[in-house]
C-alpha cells in the first residue's frame, strides 16, 4: 500500500480529476483546468524528485491526467497505473521526454504532450551565456575577485577567447540549435558549421542574409557550413553545443575518441540531456588539457557529477535551468496543462506544434486543441482545423 502524498486542491468540485505532481510557476494554467471543470490537485511533497509508488499514490483510483515532470519515470508502471484510474492524458513539463516511455503510453491509450515553442530562446539564451562564460573565463575571474586576490589590472589576467571571426558548431541543429546559432552569429559575426540529420533551411537561409548584409557595409561576411559528419564538426568548431534530443544515437554522442578530434583550446557546451556525453570521459579530458573549457547545464547522473568534475576550474556547472525564465516557465506550465486538457475535453491536437503562440497569448482563451501530443499519429487522435 502506497503511502499518501501531501497536495494542494484547486476546486474541490470538478468534474474531471487533474493530478499535477509539482507546483508550477503562474497561476493561468490553474484557472484554464479549473475554467474547463477541473479538479486541479498539485502535489506539495518536499523530496524533490518523487518515486514511481509516491506518483502512484498520487494517481489513486479516479484520474482523468498528469501534469509530471522531467525527473520522472514515466514507464509501463506508471502508465498502467494511470489507465487503470481512468486516465487518458499525461504531459511532461518539457520539450524533451527522454523520460518517458511513449511506447507503453500509446498501449494504454495514454496521449504524451510537451512543450516546445515556448523555451526554444530562454534555452539558447542559457546556452550562449554558457559560451560567453567559458570564452571569458567569468567564472574563474568572479572567483578570483571574491577571493580577494585582485591587485591590480596585468595583460595576461585571465586573457581569454574572441569569438568574432571564430567558428561555431551546433550539433543538432532543430529549435534550439538554431536560436543558439542565430545567436552567436549575429550577436559575435561568428561563422556556422552544423550537423543534423536534417538540413536546417531556415537558419542557412539567415546566415546567408547576414554575410551578404555585412559584405554590403564592408565587413567579413560570415559563412555557413552542413557538415557531412559529426566529426568535421568537432574537428573544426572552436566553440561547440550540443542540441540534440537524447535517444539511443545520441546518448554519449560525445566520447574519449570525439574528444581528442576537438581543438585543444575548444569550448563545449550542454544544455541538452546530461548522458549526450560520456561525463567520466570528458573530467579526464579536462584534466589532461586545461585549455579546453565546458560549460554544463546538464549532466549524466542529476542531480549529482561525476567524480572531480566539481574541482575543474576549466568547467562552468550550472543547475539545468536552462528553461528558466519567468515566461517560459509559466508557458511550459500552460502548454502542459493544455496537452491534459485537450485529450480530456475530446478536442484535436494542434496541426503545428512549433507553433504554440495562440495558446500563450494571456489575453485570450487558447486554441479548442492540444497543442503538442507526442503519440497523436500512433493513437489515431484527430488534427486541429484551427
Ligand atoms: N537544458 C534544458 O533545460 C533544456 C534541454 N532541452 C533539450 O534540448 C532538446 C532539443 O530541443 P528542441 O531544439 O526543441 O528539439 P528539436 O526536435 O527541435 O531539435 C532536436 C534536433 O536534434 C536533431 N537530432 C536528432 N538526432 C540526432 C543525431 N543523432 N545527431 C544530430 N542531430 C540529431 C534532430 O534532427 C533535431 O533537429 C530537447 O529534446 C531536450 O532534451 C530542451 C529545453 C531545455
Ligand atoms: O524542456 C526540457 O526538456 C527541459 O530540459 C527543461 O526545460
Amino acid at each position: 500500500m502506497a503511502k499518501p502524498v501531501s497536495i494542494e486542491v484547486w476546486n474541490p468540485n470538478g468534474k474531471y480529476r487533474v493530478v499535477s505532481t509539482k507546483s508550477m510557476p503562474g497561476t493561468r494554467w490553474i484557472n484554464l483546468l479549473v475554467q474547463q471543470d477541473c479538479r486541479v490537485e498539485i502535489c506539495t511533497e518536499k523530496k524533490t524528485i518523487l518515486s514511481v509508488e509516491d506518483i502512484i499514490a498520487l494517481i489513486g483510483t479516479k484520474c482523468d491526467g498528469v501534469i509530471g515532470q522531467l525527473t520522472e519515470d514515466w514507464g509501463e508502471t506508471l502508465f498502467s497505473a494511470l489507465s487503470k484510474a481512468g486516465g487518458k492524458a499525461f504531459s511532461n513539463m518539457a520539450v524533451g521526454y527522454n523520460n518517458v516511455d511513449v511506447e507503453a503510453a500509446t498501449k494504454y491509450g495514454v496521449a504524451v504532450g510537451n512543450t516546445p515553442g515556448v523555451l526554444t530562446e530562454t534555452t539558447a539564451e542559457l546556452a550562449a551565456s554558457l559560451s560567453l562564460a567559458a570564452s571569458r573565463r567569468i567564472v574563474e575571474a568572479d572567483g578570483f575577485m571574491r577571493a580577494g586576490l585582485y591587485d591590480g589590472w596585468l595583460p595576461h589576467l585571465f586573457v581569454g577567447n574572441l569569438l568574432k571571426g571564430q567558428t561555431v558548431g551546433v550539433i543538432g541543429a532543430g529549435r534550439i540549435g538554431s536560436a543558439y546559432a542565430r545567436m552567436m552569429i549575429e550577436g559575435f559575426k561568428m561563422n556556422l558549421i552544423y550537423y543534423d540529420l536534417y538540413q536546417a533551411t531556415r537558419l542557412e537561409k539567415f546566415v546567408t542574409a547576414y554575410g551578404q548584409f555585412l559584405k554590403a557595409s564592408g565587413e567579413e561576411p560570415v559563412t555557413w557550413r552542413r557538415a557531412s559528419s559529426m566529426d568535421e564538426v568537432l574537428q573544426q568548431a572552436d566553440v561547440i553545443s550540443l542540441h540534440p534530443i537524447l535517444d539511443k544515437t545520441t546518448y554519449h554522442l560525445i566520447n574519449k575518441e570525439r574528444l581528442s578530434k576537438m581543438k585543444k583550446e575548444a569550448i563545449l557546451i550542454n544544455c541538452s540531456r546530461g548522458p549526450v556525453v560520456d561525463e567520466e570521459a570528458l573530467v579526464e579530458h579536462l584534466k589532461q588539457n586545461p585549455m579546453f573549457r565546458v560549460g554544463l547545464d546538464v549532466f549524466e547522473d542529476e542531480p549529482y557529477m561525476k567524480p572531480g568534475l566539481a574541482d575543474m576550474k576549466n568547467a562552468i556547472v550550472v543547475p539545468h535551468i536552462a528553461s528558466a525564465s519567468k515566461w517560459t516557465r509559466e508557458g511550459m506550465a500552460t502548454l502542459a496543462a493544455l496537452n491534459v486538457l485537450g485529450k480530456i475535453k475530446g478536442y484535436p491536437t494542434w496541426s503545428n506544434p512549433n507553433q504554440v503562440e495562440a495558446f500563450l497569448d494571456e489575453n485570450s482563451p487558447p486554441p479548442a486543441a492540444s497543442p503538442s501530443i507526442v503519440n497523436a499519429k500512433a493513437l489515431g487522435l484527430p488534427v486541429s482545423k484551427l
